[in-house]
């Protein structure tokens, strides 16, 4: 059988050989970070709601110069004009690409924004003696999240001396329902082994009025807040009532979503840990379903909106036929749907694996009333996974009548988010909770801490608010899941 030679390339829009030449990059903006002296002057008087109140923001040196452990060199303090590049891909043979409308989707972008290199500033805006810090976790929950709490009380203590920091039980409503609960060095030295959250956590109950009141009797200055999408926008109103009554207080977000569906940020912690742990369910339905006659393992995963764990899972699992998630639209009967697709995998090779992220094919299935929402506001979903498993078998009785069938249904669901994070989740949830004590010890408020191309900045809370972190089925890493599993695009 002979091979159809490649198409001959006649342009000269493809060289062989990498051009090189030299090449302006396009401007990039730069985002600037919300700071106390935005709405307080520094050392002067300063009129709030009528009262006549002296806010006083003092300039000291960073304590850390005289830390013995430290010894800060020449460059250990970021400075204000050092800055991270949200796009580092460039098209050097067209510095505009949005102009192309074939790469509207692309991560090259005409003018990238900048953002401001997290790190210990030189000059800070609190007195150490006189912080007070609240640690709040908030949403589901999430591995690494004790590690992050873990390493705000001792770097705030170890770092720059504070000595009152608490944890607020509950969630937001805990701000005004609990009593604050007392932490140092001591009592969470061994936080980082555990999953969940020593301090508790709640969906719901964000009542914008009662917390900051609440904020404002105990007293506390420095507010760290963990938590994923929902709790970020509630950080930004937050962050907006506090500066509307001018007080002097920053408020910080530690992003933690298990879904890695906070945008910006390369990833979130705990998703790395979340990934690892759902290799073990998706091993055992392979090896359920390979020991299996006509065997389907299939393996539900986290994923309501967005199917990063399904997709990273299946791309380090390689046992996996198909993965199907909230991005991707699909359908079961018919030519090029899946159960198509399985009916051949399953003659080609006697067993067949499927990923589902729990977002996916909720329009597959009949939904009765209205959606049920949990008390964030977000959607409750109907379970994919029983829902294929009844469809598969209702499919096979009808087309293999009498045939031998089985279908392992396996959903991991909590085990893999309630582990405590593993080695590289650990190491991030320390660089994020120093990064997130830095910022606000200089007065920046308002804001977030993560990796943007693996280098840590501040992003306004304002931006990480309103992005959101999905699964491109166009790029190159999903083409990779698909040359993988050799799955149906599910286009009709
Ligand atoms: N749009 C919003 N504005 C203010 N607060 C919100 C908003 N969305 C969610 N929250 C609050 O943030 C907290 C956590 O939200 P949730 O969506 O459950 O988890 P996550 O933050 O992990 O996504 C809850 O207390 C919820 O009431
Ligand atoms: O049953 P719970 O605790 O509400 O959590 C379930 C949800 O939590 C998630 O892990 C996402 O939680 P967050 O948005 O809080 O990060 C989803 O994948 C899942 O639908
Ligand atoms: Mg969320």
């Amino acid at each position: 059988m002979g091979s159809s030679a490649p198409d001959q390339v006649t342009t000269g829009d493809h060289p062989v050989r990498a051009p090189t030449n030299t090449f302006t990059p396009p401007p990039f903006t730069i985002r600037s970070i919300p700071h106390l002296s935005d709405y307080l002057t520094p050392t002067g008087n300063h009129t709030s709601g009528g009262d006549q109140t002296v806010v006083t923001l003092p300039s000291l040196r960073n304590p850390i110069d005289s830390n013995p452990f430290y010894r800060p060199s020449s460059t250990f303090y970021i400075s204000p004009y050092e800055v991270i590049l949200s796009s580092i891909l460039f098209d050097t043979n067209n510095p505009n690409p949005s102009s192309n409308s074939d790469v509207t989707h692309d991560v090259r972008v005409a003018s990238p924004i900048a953002y401001h290199r997290a790190g210990p500033r030189r000059i800070i805006n609190f007195d150490p003696n006189k912080v007070r810090a609240a640690i709040v976790t908030c949403g589901g929950l999430c591995p690494g999240s004790n590690t992050v709490i873990r390493e705000l009380v001792v770097g705030l203590n170890e770092l720059y001396g504070v000595k009152e920091i608490y944890g607020i039980p509950m969630g937001y409503r805990g701000f005004y329902t609990a009593d604050p609960i007392r932490l140092d060095p001591r009592t969470v030295h061994d936080w980082h082994k555990k999953g969940g959250t020593m301090l508790t956590t709640t969906r719901g109950g964000f009542d914008l009025q009662k917390i900051v009141d609440a904020i404002v009797k105990h007293g506390y200055n420095q507010l760290y807040v963990i938590g994923g999408d929902g709790t970020m926008r509630g950080a930004l109103d937050i962050y907006k009532e506090l500066k509307r009554r001018k007080l002097n207080i920053c408020i910080t977000g530690v992003p933690k979503t298990v879904d890695n569906d906070i945008g910006i940020i390369d990833r979130s912690f705990g998703f790395d840990t979340a990934v690892e742990v759902a290799q073990q369910a998706i091993n055992a339905a392979h090896t359920e379903a390979e020991s299996a006659v006509n065997g389907i393992g299939l393996v539900k995963l986290m994923g309501r909106s967005t199917g990063h764990i399904a997709h990273h899972a299946t791309l380090s699992s390689r046992d996996v036929d198909c993965c199907l998630i909230p991005e991707l639209t699909f359908y079961l009967y018919g030519k090029g749907g899946l159960f198509e697709f399985i009916d051949q995998r399953l003659k080609q090779k006697g067993h067949v694996v499927i990923v589902v992220a729990e977002g996916a094919g909720q329009d597959i299935i009949a939904h009765s009333g209205k959606q049920e929402k949990d008390p964030s506001g977000n959607p409750l979903f109907a379970d994919i996974g029983t829902y294929l498993k009844k469809e598969l078998k209702n499919w096979w009785d009808q087309t293999h009548p009498g045939d031998q069938f089985t279908v392992k249904y396996i959903d991991p669901t909590y085990m893999i988010r309630a582990v405590a994070a593993n080695a590289s989740d650990n190491l991030y949830c320390t660089l994020l909770a120093h990064s997130a004590i830095h910022g606000v010890m200089a007065g920046y408020t308002g804001f977030v801490s993560g990796p943007v191309n693996r280098n840590y900045g501040y992003i306004p809370l304002e931006d990480i608010a309103v992005t959101r972190n999905v699964v491109d089925t166009r790029n190159h890493t999903w083409a990779w899941v698909r040359s993988i599993t050799t799955q149906p695009d599910f286009v009709k």
